[in-house]
């Protein structure tokens, strides 16, 4: 596979090692410095974008692979109020875009552990909720779009809460997600019930980097010769 990799930090820099390992050839890096260089990228060229960039950055990048047919797999948190918009242009333009707020399998099947748990609770008003999430000190967005994934999971078991917010007191109808960034931690996200008696909590800690980055090579591998508009339910099917 030939991969363009926009994004060239630390989730970037992990996805190539492991993308050479398995094979593929990346044939271009686009970072801050030669973004403008994407523009003459042609999907003759290349098989799949992965795209790990910045929240500022993520929607106009995105937009302008599939505009090329370049297949996109993206990662990058923090952009996902105009989602919708790049769901309309994957439909127009016939294109293949792969979204995943977490890469890591492990953390995919949290999410499914997630959701059950918040269906056993729901009945049970004793119990409170809190979710938290720790990150390194450099990420730019908060909530985590893993937290924001955990607590739309919650929100769809519950039928009084309707919205999460973030390091604040809850309203009733509201589910809390608590952010903290810490040194140089990959990814810790944790959900927990709460009652007078006792707590259930369940944890995902990340040791590196490499869980998110498989995870990319993996779905860009997936999505060759498949169009519209997928995601890790689809692939882990
Ligand atoms: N879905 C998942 O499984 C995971 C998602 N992420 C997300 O991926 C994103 C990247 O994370 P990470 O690699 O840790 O971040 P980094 O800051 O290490 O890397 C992002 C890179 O993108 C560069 N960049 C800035 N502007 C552009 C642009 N216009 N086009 C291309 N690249 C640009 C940055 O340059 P500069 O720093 O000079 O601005 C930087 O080198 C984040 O949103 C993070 O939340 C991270 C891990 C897993
Ligand atoms: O910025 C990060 O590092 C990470 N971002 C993703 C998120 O916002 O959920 C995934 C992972 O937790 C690491």
């Amino acid at each position: 596979m030939r991969i363009v990799l926009i994004g060239y930090g630390k989730m970037g820099k992990e996805i190539e090692r492991l993308a050479l390992g398995r094979g593929h050839t990346i044939v271009a890096r686009i970072d801050v410095d030669n973004a403008h260089e994407l523009a003459n990228l042609t999907s003759q060229e290349a098989d799949v974008a992965i795209e790990f960039s910045n929240p500022a950055s993520a929607f106009t990048n995105i937009l302008t692979c599939i505009k090329k047919q370049i297949p996109v797999v993206c990662g990058t948190t923090g952009w996902l109020e105009k989602k919708s918009e790049i769901e309309q242009a994957t439909a127009a333009h016939d294109a293949t875009f792969f979204y995943a707020s977490n890469y890591s399998i492990g953390v995919n099947l949290f999410f499914q552990l997630n959701r059950t748990l918040a269906k056993l609770m729901a009945p049970h008003q004793a119990y409170d909720i809190y979710t938290n999430e720790i990150h390194h000190l450099e990420k730019k967005d908060s909530p985590s779009g893993t937290a924001i994934t955990l607590a739309e999971g919650i929100i769809d078991a519950y039928a009084e809460r309707t919205k999460w917010v973030n390091n604040e007191i809850p309203q009733p109808n509201e589910v809390p997600i608590w952010s903290q960034r810490e040194s140089t931690i990959p990814g810790t996200h944790t959900v927990k019930y709460i009652s007078k008696v006792d707590q259930i909590e369940i944890t995902h800690e990340a040791f590196s980097r490499e869980g998110f980055a498989l995870g990319a090579v993996i779905a860009a591998e997936w999505i060759q010769g498949k169009k519209g508009i997928l995601g890790m339910e689809d692939m882990l099917k």
